[in-house]
């Protein structure tokens, strides 16, 4: 780059990607690394820009007084509008409008895609620490990105990784904090929380004004039409939009990278945390501040006030107890421009969705309070609905028998039902996985990852369904595959989480083939012993939950689909992984299902001849985790009987595909990576918190 001067990161990634499909790994790895470079430098410019001409043009100061403030507002969003120009001139070398990137590359960076490539460029260059990194960059965002997870799962189990080459080199430093700040809290080690928490609360409250800053409006790529002279309503309008965008930073540092929603009350319940710490370490005069300031958002909130009254007897009179001026100014900036907000949104219309919990019921007006008391009331309805029904239903199908349960499997939350599909069920499903393998895409054999000794095939419902739609295999096979898993999931829901909500994590039809030479004396397993949710430390009796583990799965299932092949049954162990409490033989129509977590360690044994197959299935209870390939197979699904405009189930008549648009694929260029997988961008997932309105007060 020219000497103090930012390329521009949307030509450099272009360069980058070019080299990557070129297959020149170094100039590719290069490349990619200046771009994010470049990123994050314009992202500081910007920062710095709108930070000096705040000072230089103040836009927001008080709330609008009485008097011409239209006209006031409109010369300061002018003079701004034209500081912004100038800084980011200087800063950037090239005119500001040089850096604008198109939304797909923004979106790309917003998702941390240069890293996906990345890290297939320094695989290819042997740097192996590096692309650990980069691939646990990527995942950390992208938790359902199926290849990234496999790429992952490869990375832990070969020999120079260390557990340490998974960092987030993107990592909001007030979420590294606040995790550690949690795991010593929960482990009563409050000297470490202390100071850990503190560190969260000082970061996220940083991060808060980085992000507020970006909201400052007029934003340099905004166009100049929306700022003619006399529309005194557009500045309005554009006014309630900074404020509200500021108000959604709440959410954004509140949100864990790769998560749909936010933590509920993430910068109060620091203060309650830390109010509990100090007063185990000792110290009651920081806890009665922490109390102080927890109660500058819920005034009236008993424990607190009560706490609040101890410390002051302790503390004797004398001394005062104040809340943090760094709170304070915080409470009354967001409650100032809430009121604005919902002023507007009371005359003006439009919608506003309050990012906290903590918002006192008399701010909010009576009209917009009456439609969140309605929603409220739905949505408990709807929790209520679900009880009923899982109370009521034993088993939600006919015929399931229960063959083991946890106690005779010797365990916690284990399972083993029976007769969930027929013969022929189980036929159609074995022969989807003999047409799939016979297109030799997608479902190409490979070594298993866990054993020499046997090959691994696996189909997910979408791929099942794009090679429906290819006319590769049979639609009612591939439709069958989203029933049977359909209806395992309600049959482990309504066994283990009556009226809870368990969604689809990840879906995959899975076989093991024994392969043709040596099985003889076979000492390996098909599947080492694990836990499907966290990392099990087979020394220290723990287990890890944290990524690179799918730490959101809750339930898993196996639902066999035949038994003609030798070895290959599941056990289940202690958590020391050695010793066995119950053993599962596979057969036809047979799902075994548990809990996820370190309660069930389990494997599977080697399969020493022939091909074992199974449909594994994982549930979720967080919404954010549910399976997107299975809406999209759904959709192709849908899609398919709309076109053929028959019902579903009947013939699928393989002439007619030429009519049909074909799916988009899943992998773009090299036929490995970097996907087109589509996934909200971080700030559409940002937007619609999930957990907001679980309030009681409206
Ligand atoms: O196929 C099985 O029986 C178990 C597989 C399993 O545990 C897994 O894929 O996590
Ligand atoms: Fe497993």
């Amino acid at each position: 780059s020219v000497a103090g001067r930012l390329v521009p990161y949307d030509l450099l990634y272009a360069d980058g990607v070019r080299a990557y499909f070129a297959r020149d790994w170094g100039r590719a790895a290069e490349l990619l690394q200046r771009a994010l470079y470049s990123y994050a430098g314009l992202r500081a410019a910007r920062l710095a820009c709108r930070d000096a001409c705040l000072r230089e043009a103040a836009f927001l100061g008080e709330p609008p007084a009485a008097g011409p403030w239209e006209a006031a507002l409109f010369d300061r969003v002018l003079q701004r509008a034209d500081c912004l120009q100038h800084c980011l001139g200087s800063r950037l070398g090239a005119a500001p409008s040089a850096h604008r990137a198109s939304l797909v590359i923004q979106r790309d960076f917003e998702r941390r895609e240069p890293y996906n490539y990345l890290q297939v460029a320094f695989f290819q260059l042997k740097k192996l620490d590096q692309a650990v990194s980069a691939a646990h960059t990527f995942f950390v965002a992208n938790p359902q990105h199926l290849q990234m997870r496999e790429d992952i799962e490869k990375y832990r189990r070969m020999s120079g990784v260390k557990s340490d080459n998974f960092r987030d080199l993107e990592a909001a430093p007030h979420w590294e904090a606040y995790e550690a700040g949690m795991q010593h809290y929960n482990a009563d080690e409050y000297v470490q929380a202390v100071d850990r928490l503190e560190e969260s609360l000082r970061e996220a409250l940083s991060a808060l004004e980085e992000c507020r800053a970006l909201c400052e409006g007029p934003l340099e790529d905004e166009e100049e039409e929306d700022l003619q002279p006399g529309l005194y309503e557009a500045i309005a309008a554009h006014y309630i939009q900074v404020l509200k965008c500021r108000q959604q930073c709440v959410l954004e540092i509140a949100t864990k990278p790769g998560w749909i929603s936010a933590t509920e009350d993430f910068i109060p319940s620091h203060l309650d945390l830390l109010q509990f710490a100090y007063d185990q370490v000792g110290n009651p005069a920081l806890a009665a501040e922490c109390a102080a300031s927890y109660l500058l958002f819920y005034p009236t909130d008993e424990p607190v006030l009560e706490k609040m009254k101890q410390y002051r007897a302790e503390l004797g009179q004398d001394t005062a107890v104040t809340a943090r001026e760094n709170i304070r100014h915080y409470v009354q900036r967001s409650l100032m421009e809430k009121k604005l907000i919902y002023y507007a949104t009371e005359h003006l219309g439009g919608t506003f969705n309050d990012p906290d919990l903590w918002t006192p019921d008399e701010l909010i007006p009576e009209n917009l309070k009456q439609k969140y008391r309605e929603d409220q009331k739905k949505q408990k309805q709807e929790t209520l609905d679900m009880e009923e029904r899982g109370k009521r239903g034993s088993l939600p199908f006919e015929g399931i028998t229960v063959t083991m349960d946890s106690q005779q499997m010797n365990g916690t939350q284990r399972v083993v039902f029976d007769r969930v599909l027929t013969e022929s069920e189980c036929k159609d499903l074995l022969r989807l996985t003999e047409a799939a393998r016979g297109t030799g895409d997608g479902y190409r054999a490979r070594r298993s990852p866990h054993t020499p000794h046997e090959r691994f095939e696996g189909l997910t419902v979408l791929k099942a369904m794009q090679l429906a739609q290819n006319g590769d295999v049979d639609w009612r096979d591939a439709k069958l595959l989203l029933q049977a898993s359909e209806k395992s999931r309600k049959i482990i829901e309504s066994y283990f989480t009556p009226g809870k909500k368990l969604h689809f994590s990840f879906t995959h039809l899975v076989c093991r083939t024994a392969v043709e030479e040596e099985q003889e004396g076979r000492m390996d397993l098909s599947h080492p012993v694990h836990a499907d949710n966290c990392l099990l430390d087979p020394e220290g009796k723990e287990c890890w939950k944290e990524p690179p583990a799918y730490v959101y799965r809750d339930y898993s299932g196996i639902l066999y689909l035949n038994d003609d092949f030798r070895g290959g049954s599941l056990f289940f162990t202690d958590i020391d992984t050695v010793t066995v409490t119950a053993n599962v033989h596979p057969k036809c129509g047979r799902l075994v299902a548990f809990s996820s977590g370190k309660e069930n360690p389990h494997g599977v044994r080697a399969v020493s001849q022939g091909r074992r197959c199974a449909i594994a299935l994982w549930y979720t209870h967080s919404a954010e985790h549910a399976e997107q390939e299975r809406v999209k197979a759904e959709e192709l699904m849908e899609q398919r009987a709309v076109e053929e405009n028959q019902p579903d189930g009947e013939e699928y008549h393989g002439a007619d595909r030429s009519s049909r648009s074909s799916p988009e694929p899943l992998v773009s260029g090299g036929g490995t990576r970097p996907t087109s997988q589509k996934h909200k961008s971080v700030s559409e997932r940002t937007q619609h918190p999930k957990k907001l309105r679980a309030r009681d007060e409206f």
